[in-house]
């Protein structure tokens, strides 16, 4: 059962120096209960996805395509309409957890204060916030419980944030970069709250990242983004033991564990695409039909991947 189905996204944004196409007839979907990673490098398009779905886009996007939530289009949807699904249906967790804390508020207190928003009774507030707090990874849930945010470390103030995300019960996460910034233990405390969330409640989740490793450690199905576009979509075992395309090949590749062998050349800029393939100048093996010819996505048994040469 589908969560979440984006089909044919265009994002364009109008700017002096040309329209920059960020998004590019992007489709994929999650199911319920599962988390889907879209990775890609910076500029690549990944943010304006969340935003797109979260309605966050700038007013001057011009967005063409459609997102459905629960089979329910969403893309079209009025502000008032929408309004009703931010935060409870849909919620986001911020990349950056400072603007959504209360720094005068004991932590505790602001998941408190969400469930107090969706009437839980009193009697039960301080189970539920335990509950919720008991996911988040805390090696002392109550003493983090009862401090303010500036006692917490980065690392543990995004879990929090996760955790006042989820005291409204959204069906869907959107996670934008949750591990950005956060050092080697607080990343590997993130990524174990994430593992949580998934085999004990069964939470959809959609997270933005440029972290290869954190998509293969946790993700149900990948989607790598380059130009503002998919390039190849599919489950992660799959995707990461036998990737179809030659920039998912150069990013795992780039890996540290895989000796970092870095990919040659940059990515075209959005402003001003190619009209062929957009990653031939970078391929390894560059086909002529990539010349004058833009691949579509092949689909081979549930892998989905934008090169003329890929085969099962
Ligand atoms: N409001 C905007 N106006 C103009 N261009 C924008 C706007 N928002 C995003 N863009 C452009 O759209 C492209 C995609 O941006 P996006 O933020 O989705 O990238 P990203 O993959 O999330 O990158 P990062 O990893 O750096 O967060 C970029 O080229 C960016 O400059
Ligand atoms: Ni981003």
């Amino acid at each position: 059962m589908k969560i979440l189905e984006v089909a044919g996204l265009n994002v364009t944004f109008p700017t002096r120096r040309g329209m920059i196409r960020a998004s590019q007839n992007v489709g994929f979907s999650v199911d319920r209960g599962e988390i889907c990673v879209l990775v890609g490098e910076t500029g690549s398009g990944k943010s304006v996805i969340g935003q797109a779905i979260l309605h966050l886009l700038p007013k001057t996007a011009v967005v063409s395509g459609s997102i459905r939530y629960g089979g329910q289009e969403i893309l079209s949807m009025s502000e008032a309409a929408y309004a009703h699904l931010r935060g409870r249906e849909i919620a986001l967790i911020p990349q950056n957890p400072s603007g959504s804390l209360d720094p005068l508020m004991r932590c505790g207190r602001q998941i408190a204060e969400v469930l107090e928003c969706r009437e839980v009774p009193r009697e039960r507030l301080s189970g539920e916030t335990g509950r919720i707090l008991s996911y988040l990874n805390f090696p002392d849930p109550e003493l983090t419980a009862a401090s303010y945010p500036h006692e917490l470390s980065g690392g543990m103030r995004q879990r929090l944030t996760t955790g006042i995300a989820l005291a409204s019960e959204p069906r869907l996460l959107v996670a934008d970069e949750p591990t950005k910034g956060l050092d080697y233990a607080a990343r590997n405390a993130s990524i174990a709250m994430f593992r949580t969330l998934k085999e004990k409640r069964h939470d959809s989740i959609l997270m933005i990242t440029h972290d290869l490793e954190l998509a293969r450690l946790i993700g149900d199905t990948v989607g790598v983004l380059y130009s503002g576009e998919l390039v190849e979509f599919g489950p992660t075992a799959e995707v990461f033991e036998e990737p179809g395309h030659p920039y998912t090949r150069g990013l795992i590749a780039a890996l540290p564990k895989n000796g970092m062998k870095p990919m040659p050349g940059i990515c075209p800029g959005l402003s001003r695409l190619p009209k062929g393939c957009y990653f031939r100048d970078r391929c390894p093996h560059p086909c002529t039909e990539g010349e004058g010819f833009h691949p579509a996505m092949l689909d081979v048994s549930g892998r989905w991947v934008r090169c003329s040469h890929f085969s099962a």
